[in-house]
């Protein structure tokens, strides 16, 4: 049973957005590196909050089922800083756990002490997914497929 943080996870600026959550240690693939911590929410709170989120342009949001979702905004440790990529090293885990609806961040490959934590935020029908991901994604696509976009979430 896991619970809260496992490996030491630091604050700093972010490669692709504001402020990013960084490994301090080196860590194997697939270890446990922590909990991503916050207040449980139904989808239509979240999608309230989701709104006033949005016009701020940033969302502390994690769709956990069909239910519910962590709103990580007022609660949280450093793991709620780690940002998109499509790219990512690590990847989250929904867990029920003691009764209790939990999502554990593990490593998707070996991570270097210091690299900037990424996973794949993979909006849901729940959950209209920002510009800035939409962006992304048209450039990944355009990518892809022969044009010139840029993967802007590049992982170190
Ligand atoms: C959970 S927070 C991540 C921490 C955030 N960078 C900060 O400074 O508080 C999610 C927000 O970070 C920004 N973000 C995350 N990944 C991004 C990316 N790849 N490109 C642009 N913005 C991103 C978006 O504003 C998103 O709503």
């Amino acid at each position: 049973m896991f619970l809260g943080i496992k490996q030491k996870i630091l604050l700093g600026k972010s490669e692709v957005a504001g402020w990013g959550a960084f490994i301090k240690n080196p860590v194997k693939k697939g270890e446990y590196l922590g909990e991503y911590t916050g207040e449980l929410i139904s989808h239509a709170e979240a999608e309230k909050r989701g709104k006033l989120y949005e016009r701020a342009g940033f969302s502390y949001l994690f769709d956990l089922d069909d239910k519910y979702c962590i709103d990580a905004y007022r609660m949280g440790n450093k793991l709620k800083f780690a940002n998109h990529s499509s790219e990512p090293n690590c990847y989250p885990k929904g867990m029920f756990v003691g009764g209790d609806h939990r999502i554990g961040i593990f490593a998707k490959d070996n991570l270097k002490a210091g690299e900037e934590l990424f996973y794949d935020y993979h909006y849901t029908k729940y959950q209209k997914a920002p510009k800035w991901f939409l962006d992304q994604s048209k450039k990944k696509e355009s990518k892809n497929s022969g044009g010139k976009g840029r993967v802007v979430s590049k992982v170190k």
